[in-house]
């Protein structure tokens, strides 16, 4: 590594300085360092940095001092923040605050190098033999075939640039039965032609764009089990360019010109600057998987892999082997090593979908992962160091699910570090429009169909009238199926066979007084309720149609919580407490 990188460290320890210094000398850094703000803020004056390492106790102030200075000033240097061992609260608010990433004293030094390497988006120099870090220090030097667990416990060979380069070239290579991996599918990514692999496993090669929403849906079922797993290699793109020449990024297929949608694009490309944990909260469909993905494509972890993991659809006793790996031998049919998803993921983004499933034994081991930064296979005796950022999603009520116990508060402080809701399509109609000309525009493309069909006024208008429980994803397969059977060059109201009872009916007042009737225990139409797919999660489900039946009845009554409360047979307080407890807010008008 060369000394065209630049680095301030700050901490009033000399002996700690000496110590961060020596480090980073050894890594072929150019220094500076400084014992209090004051001094930092000094050097930060009269130059500009790659790089800032501070402690976050200082003699006169805190590391969120300099962060402060750095982020009122746009300054582009990527900010390390030590942290003491047992107040993670510091750490989130340093995150929060713009810092790239974050160390617990006493610090480790393996993973200072790596995190220090990762924000300067490189790669940490292999150890020398001399050096008291070697011991399980990655070394990018000694990558090799795909062997997923070197003996040193290295990443680097198993890491995914190497583990790719182990794939037959052709994209269109099957991957043989025996080496499916237990729950890969090819990735939506529209930016990986690259043939992918998942650990030791192949995966079928990522196509051009995204499947039919049905087909991308669908898990590859396995022996082993459901679960999915979606890997995609990105392209290998100079740092900081957003969009691919050819196939778009996440980025670029996140339609939507709504307030929400804009409001949404602005955080991804702020927290993409960072390590920041991102919790994606919203119904399902809603697109919290291309949010993930977007944040990945913006960051600097774009050339490496985004592994996108369904928690829920994983049997319990198989999470901890498919999150670690495991050892050849660990249990019985364990014949060969195989990575799990962080080290699949080194480098890159794992995403977590669907956390608030993860059973409570799970929720503990990956809350050591993440505070150790490192993870042990299953029937391995050696820690190995990942380099993953965490991305995760529910549609859950992760908070109501701490307070019944279902789910770790300090899992829970951790990866809701910065949250960001996206909001379900009915939300934001005025993004249908452009959503469903983009989807019908990729739909027919891959499809082959020329020219692309269009939704007429009246399609597009029944459409306006439906509420879509199922989000962004129901709309793709509305269109997907109406592109079917209109086999013409437009899309008519016919085409779109939209189910009748669930449209929304054109007299408001109407659709209400239903409402209140089913909230007096009239029951549904036994058709609907026999025809409806049975939910995984009743209370879960039950609470998403109270809440999207009070907010069309305050929708009606412009947001006058007695009158839509009434409506519905209820009194201002129960319509007060139950808006609460739904996470229902009126902004200015709550008060
Ligand atoms: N704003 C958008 N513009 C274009 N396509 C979108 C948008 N939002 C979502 N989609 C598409 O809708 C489909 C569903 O999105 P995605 O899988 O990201 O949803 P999700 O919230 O992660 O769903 P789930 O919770 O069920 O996993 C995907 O095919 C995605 O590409």
């Amino acid at each position: 590594m060369s000394a065209d990188s630049r680095l301030l460290v700050v901490d009033d320890e000399p002996d700690l300085r000496t110590l961060y210094e020596m480090t980073l000398l050894r890594e072929g850094f150019a220094l500076d360092s400084a014992g209090t703000v004051e001094d930092a803020l000094a050097l930060l004056d009269s130059k500009r940095y790659d790089a800032v390492i501070t402690d976050m106790r200082l003699p006169d102030g805190t590391g969120l001092d300099v962060l402060r200075w750095l982020e009122q000033r746009g300054r582009s240097e990527r900010a390390i923040v030590i942290t003491a061992y047992g107040s993670p609260e510091n750490a989130v608010e340093a995150l929060k605050a713009g810092a790239y990433d974050y160390l617990t004293k006493p610090v480790d030094l393996r993973q200072f190098r790596m995190v220090v390497a990762s924000a300067l988006g490189r790669v940490p120099r292999p150890e020398s033999s001399a050096s008291t870090m070697a011991a399980r220090a990655p070394s990018p030097g000694s990558a090799g075939g795909p062997a997923p667990f070197p003996a040193t416990g290295a990443v680097s060979a198993a890491s995914p640039s190497s583990a790719a380069s182990a794939v037959p070239a052709s994209p269109s290579s099957p991957a043989s039965p025996a080496s499916q991996p237990s729950y890969a599918s090819a990735s939506a990514s529209a930016t990986a032609p690259a043939p992918t692999m998942f650990g030791n496993r192949p995966l079928s090669p990522a196509p051009l764009a995204s499947p039919p929403p049905h087909e991308s849906d669908a898990p590859t079922v396995t022996p082993m089990g459901a679960a999915m797993v979606e890997a995609s290699r990105k392209a290998a793109l100079p740092r900081g360019r957003v969009a691919a020449a050819g196939p778009v990024s996440a980025l670029e297929r996140l339609v939507g010109d709504s307030a929400a949608m804009r409001q949404v694009r602005q955080l991804i490309e702020k927290v993409a600057r960072s390590m920041a944990p991102v919790l994606l909260n919203g119904e399902s469909g809603t697109g919290k998987e291309l949010v993930a993905r977007a944040i990945h494509d913006v960051s600097a972890r774009r050339p490496q892999p985004f592994i996108a993991v369904n928690c829920g659809a994983i049997p319990e006793q198989l999470l901890e082997a498919e999150f670690f790996g495991y050892r050849k031998g660990a249990f019985t049919g364990a014949t060969e090593d195989r990575e799990g998803f962080f080290q699949a993921a080194q480098g890159g983004t794992l995403f977590l979908d669907e956390i608030g499933d993860l059973p409570l034994a799970m929720q503990s081991k990956l809350l050591r992962a993440l505070q150790e930064r490192s993870v042990r296979p299953v029937g391995a005796v050696a820690e190995m160091p990942v380099n993953v950022r965490l991305l995760s999603a529910t549609h859950k009520d992760l908070a109501a699910e701490v307070m019944a116990g279902r789910f770790r508060q300090d899992l829970y402080y951790r990866l809701n570090v910065i949250q960001i809701r996206v909001p379900p399509l009915r939300e934001r109609m005025e993004d249908l429009a452009p959503i469903s000309a983009r989807v019908l525009e990729r739909i027919a493309t891959d499809a082959g169909v020329e020219p692309v069909p269009q939704l007429t006024a009246q399609g597009l208008a029944a459409l306006g009238r439906y509420s879509f429980p199922g989000n962004v994803r129901e709309l793709e397969n509305l269109l997907h199926r109406a592109l079917a059977l209109s086999g013409g060059e437009t899309i008519d109201v016919a085409d779109l066979d939209l189910p009748e009872a669930l449209l929304e009916a054109e007299e408001v007042p109407e659709a209400v007084t239903d409402t209140a009737d089913l909230a007096q225990g009239v029951p549904l139409p036994a058709e609907a309720l026999g025809q409806a797919p049975l939910p995984s999660d009743l209370a879960t489900y039950l609470d998403e149609v109270e809440k999207r039946l009070l907010l069309r009845a305050l929708e009606h009554y412009r947001n006058n919580r007695t009158a839509a409360g009434a409506s519905l047979g209820l009194s201002l307080r129960q319509m007060r407490y139950r808006m609460a407890r739904l996470g229902i807010s009126l902004g200015a008008d709550d008060n």
